[in-house]
């Protein structure tokens, strides 16, 4: 095990990036922004509302951004607020830009108290005070949106399981406010793809696939930006920074994507749950981005649409594959997404093609409906793959493998920042307070009755019970987790296939502990050690302090009856079935330094 991850150690690179020496702004290439929602319930609309507004207002030419909101839910919430987004952006954006404001996030630099004593300039306080009522009025308008006080959309009969597609362009004219500033946003379009019972939607794979397609009719953009709706754009030169790579000479014909970090701005102080995800994103990626690059993860990367297409690094296209009847067999049966991949293009996929056509209504909102992928290749080969339940990585590698590389953009500004939940704050085990309690209790009995049962059904009685639990629960720690990591090491090819012979023999003494019912841990390798240390110190948490919680104490015990017959060869028996001594020396030494770290540390 220790061996297979040396590759990460092998090549760590570590890059710096200079923004600053960029083109000129005209020759930027275009950037679509993918920002993924799915529950308004989940995910606070608020704060879908902020990714939104943070990413708008990114350094980088308005005319040459566009956003996408992807809404699996359908929530007329989720389309009214971004209307509402939207108008707010007319002034924010431009407040951003004119003081070149460092974190463009609106809820993040309202609550910053730094900004708040800054008084110097004034005519910065004043519109700042001015912008400021404008977000406390749009954080109203959502909340009472949230309790259906008012709603902006016609409303048709959809729920969460089963709506049709809705495509929303919402551009400057369509906003209601009069007193706009003369200054350009980028645009946004809301994308609901179709759903419906008993169809799958492939989850995050296939949101992102119809957005590809919608995207690819609208705007085309070369390059994309994907983020989850909770990760705010923390740094507005994000984009320039990975431009830095996609349009560096020598690197860019290979490259397919640059990811940055994925990290949280709530992790708790001594990150118990490790949410910081520090090994894969502070040491395995600097490592693989020495070799074929980092593994495409999830949000925060910017993917030139190309490669998404099933393009290979260097790859022309002869006619013959340039033929609508054959791209529709592969890409489905739109005419004006077929034509996106080859228009204005002397390649198949020229990465320079920005269009900006206005296509009919029904034909964009079939390349979202359900159908749509019938029979075509996306998924399989084209666009987000679906054989996985993460798709990103499994994306990410067959993009590796048709040979495009990928670069590690880790610079100290976080460029994105996210909102830990999972975890935080919850228990890993319910607590008795807790209305899952209950389920605990439920699934924990039913599953001890259940075995119950079976034992008894065979004419077993309640000894044969406690056995088997017991069982389980060594050979779970011993056995099974060390054949776990055979097999493995056997499925990489690094040790061989064997059969050990069970040992038939037996001395007396052996045979007379078996026939009265004792263990026999002699001659008992290392591989006790789990088991044995687990058992020390759940003896030790026991003693320590589960008496100040009931059912900690009620667990505990339960574990402590399992790992009796450990805890009796560890401490109390002299024969030589007893636990090896050196076995138990470890095991000592192990829960001992546990429980110490955790006095000192916790
Ligand atoms: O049917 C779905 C399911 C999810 N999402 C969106 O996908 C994102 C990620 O979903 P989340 O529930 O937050 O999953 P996580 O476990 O946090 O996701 C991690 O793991 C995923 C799978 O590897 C990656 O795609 C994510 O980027 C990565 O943060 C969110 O914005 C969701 O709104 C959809 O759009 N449609
Ligand atoms: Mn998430």
């Amino acid at each position: 095990m220790w061996l297979l991850i040396q590759g990460f150690r092998y090549r760590p690179v570590s890059r710096s990036v200079f923004p600053e020496r960029l083109p000129d702004d005209n020759t930027l290439p275009a950037l679509d922004i993918f920002i993924m929602t799915a529950d308004p319930d989940k995910e606070p609309t608020i704060e879908v509302m902020n990714t939104v507004l943070s990413v708008m207002a990114i350094d980088y030419p308005s005319e040459k951004l566009h956003i996408y909101l992807s809404d699996d839910a359908g929530a007329d919430v989720t389309l009214c607020a971004s209307k509402e987004a939207y108008s707010l952006a007319r002034y924010w954006v431009p407040f951003c830009k004119r003081f070149g404001i460092a974190v463009r996030c609106p809820e993040v630099f309202f609550n910053d108290s730094k900004i708040d004593q800054q008084d110097s300039d004034k005519e910065f306080s004043q519109e700042r005070q001015k912008i400021k009522v404008m977000y406390d009025t749009f954080k109203e308008k959502i909340k009472k949106l949230k309790e259906n006080k008012y709603s902006c959309a016609t409303r048709f009969q959809k729920t969460r399981q089963e709506h049709p597609s809705q495509i929303e362009i919402i551009r400057e004219e369509e906003s209601n406010s009069t007193d706009k500033e003369d200054f350009t946003i980028p645009s946004l379009v809301y994308v609901s793809r179709e759903k419906r019972i008993g169809v799958q939607h492939r989850f995050k794979a296939g949101a992102l696939n119809v957005l590809l397609r919608v995207s690819g009719v609208i705007t085309n953009s070369p390059y994309i930006l994907v983020l989850d709706c909770d990760m705010y754009s923390n740094d507005p030169s994000s984009a320039r920074q990975a431009m830095c790579f996609h349009l560096d000479s020598k690197l860019s014909p290979s490259l397919a994507f640059v990811q940055f970090p994925q990290e949280f701005y709530n992790i708790s102080k001594n990150d118990i749950y490790c949410a910081e995800i520090r090994q894969i994103f502070k040491t395995f990626w600097l490592g693989l981005d020495g070799l074929r690059g980092p593994v495409l993860s999830g949000t925060n990367y910017f993917v030139k649409r190309c490669t998404l297409y099933g393009a290979r690094p260097g790859g022309t296209s002869n006619s013959e594959e340039k033929e609508i009847s054959r791209l529709k067999h592969k890409f489905g049966n739109s005419n004006e997404f077929c034509l996106s991949l080859v228009e204005k293009s002397s390649h198949y996929f020229d990465e320079k093609i920005t269009t900006y056509v206005n296509p009919q209504k029904e034909n964009i909102l079939t390349l979202a409906s359900c159908d749509y992928e019938n029979g075509t290749q996306w998924g399989e080969r084209i666009g987000y793959l679906y054989g996985s339940v993460v798709e990103d990585y499994f994306t990410g590698f067959h993009l590796h493998c048709r040979g495009w590389v990928s670069t590690y953009c880790f610079p100290s500004k976080p460029a994105f920042l996210g909102n830990i939940c999972f975890l935080n704050g919850i228990s890993l085990f319910p607590e008795v307070t807790s209305p899952w309690f209950g389920a605990f209790v439920v699934v924990f009995l039913s599953s001890c009755i259940q075995h119950l049962r079976e034992v008894f059904r065979s004419g077993r009685n309640l000894t044969t019970w406690c056995n088997e639990q017991r069982f389980w629960m060594m050979i779970g720690l011993t056995g099974q987790l060390f054949a776990i990591i055979d097999v493995f090491l056997k499925l990489v090819g690094i040790s061989a296939v064997n059969f050990d012979l069970t040992n038939k023999t037996a001395d007396k003494t052996q045979i007379k502990r078996y026939e009265n019912g004792v263990f026999d841990f002699e001659g008992c390798s290392l591989m006790l050690l789990p088991a044995t240390t687990l058992s020390l110190l759940n003896l030790g948490a026991l003693i320590g302090g589960a008496w100040q919680m009931i059912t900690q104490f009620i667990f505990s015990c339960f574990i402590l009856a399992l790992s009796l017959p450990l805890i009796e060869g560890i401490v109390f028996r002299q024969d030589s079935g007893r636990v090896p001594p050196r076995v138990a020396f470890w095991s000592l030494v192990l829960s001992g330094s546990i429980i110490l770290f955790m006095f000192i540390f916790c």
